[in-house]
C-alpha cells in the first residue's frame, strides 16, 4: 500500500498564532490540489519558542488548536498530524501533538517526553507521560518529537509494538543539520521503519533553523530531501518495503529483550 506524505516546512512568526494559522490553511488549501493522504506541520507551529510568553499565548487545553486541524482535515478530507503546539493543561504548558483523521477525528496525541535544555524547554515545559502510538490509513503510526530522536530506546518501544511509520516534528537549529540527518537515518535503519520528518524552515531571535524535512526509507535511503527554505516536501511511501526489509533482517525477532533488561537491573543495582 502506498501513501502520500506532504512535510509543510513552514516559517513560523515568532509568538503570533492568528498569523500561523493563516499561513497554514493557506498552504493547506495549496497543498491539498495535490491530493496527499497526510499533511505534517513541525513542532510548535502557532508559537514558535516564544516561551517566555507562553501564558499569553498557550492553547488552553489545545482546544483552540483541535477545533482548527479538525476543520481543515474534515474539509479537504486528509490526515494532519498537526506538528505539535504549546497546550497549557492543569499541571503546566506541554509541547503537544495532535493527529486527526479525513473524518477530522482527534485518532491519537502525543506530549514530548524529552525537554530540550538547549533551549529552555526545561524552564517553561512539563514533559508527556503517554507513548506516541496512533492508526492513519490502517497503518500503525508513532509520532515523537523534535530532541525524542536522540533517544533510540524510546523510538524502540513504539516500533516494538507494532509501528511502521515514525512522524518526527520539529524546530531543528542549522548548526546540528548533520545530527538531524544522521539519526533520524539511524532510527530509520535500526527500527527498519519510514521517518517522515518535518521541521521548520526560518529563523527566530535565537536560532535559524535547519529545513531539511526530509524522509527515509526502512533502508536508511533519503528518499526525499527539502533545503533550508520554506516549502512543501511531497513523498510517497510504500509500506510492502518495511515488511520485505524486516523479512530480510529479522531484527524483531532477533531481539533478547530479556537480557537487556537484565543487564540494566544489574547496573541499577551496582550503582
Ligand atoms: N526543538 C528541539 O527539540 C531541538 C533539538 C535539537 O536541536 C537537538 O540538537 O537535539
Amino acid at each position: 500500500m502506498t501513501i502520500k506524505i506532504a512535510c509543510l516546512q513552514l516559517d513560523i512568526a515568532f509568538g503570533n498564532p492568528n498569523e500561523n494559522e493563516r499561513r497554514v490553511e493557506r498552504e493547506i488549501e495549496k497543498i491539498s490540489k495535490n491530493h496527499p493522504d497526510i499533511i505534517v506541520l513541525p513542532e510548535l507551529w502557532t508559537t514558535g519558542y516564544d516561551l517566555t510568553r507562553l501564558d499569553e499565548i498557550a492553547d488552553e487545553g489545545g482546544m483552540r488548536t483541535k477545533a482548527f486541524i479538525q476543520k481543515l482535515a474534515k474539509s479537504h478530507h486528509v490526515n494532519i498530524v498537526a506538528g505539535s503546539i504549546a497546550r497549557k493543561t492543569d499541571r503546566g504548558v506541554t509541547n503537544t501533538m495532535y493527529i486527526a483523521d479525513r473524518n477530522g477525528i482527534i485518532v491519537g496525541e502525543y506530549s514530548k517526553l524529552h525537554l530540550f535544555q538547549l533551549m529552555d524547554e526545561h524552564l517553561y515545559l512539563q514533559p508527556g507521560e503517554e507513548m506516541g502510538l496512533f492508526t492513519l490509513e490502517n497503518t500503525q503510526c508513532a509520532g515523537v518529537i523534535c530532541y525524542d530522536i536522540r533517544f533510540p530506546e524510546w523510538i524502540r518501544v513504539h516500533m516494538v509494538q507494532g509501528a511502521e511509520v515514525l512522524f518526527v516534528v520539529a524546530e531543528w537549529p542549522l548548526p546540528r543539520l548533520s545530527h538531524w540527518r544522521t539519526l533520524l537515518a539511524a532510527r530509520a535503519i535500526e527500527n527498519q521503519c519510514y521517518v517522515i520528518a518535518c521541521n521548520r524552515a526560518g529563523s527566530d531571535p535565537n536560532n535559524v533553523f535547519a529545513g531539511h524535512s526530509l524522509v527515509v526509507d526502512p533502508w536508511g535511503e533519503i528518499i526525499a530531501e527539502a533545503n533550508e527554505e520554506p516549502c512543501t516536501l511531497m513523498a510517497q511511501i510504500d509500506l510492502q518495503k518495511v515488511r520485505e526489509v524486516r523479512k530480510q533482517i529479522p531484527i524483531f525477532a532477533d531481539r533478547r529483550a530479556n537480557d537487556y533488561i537484565a543487564a540494566e537491573k544489574n547496573f541499577l543495582k551496582k550503582s
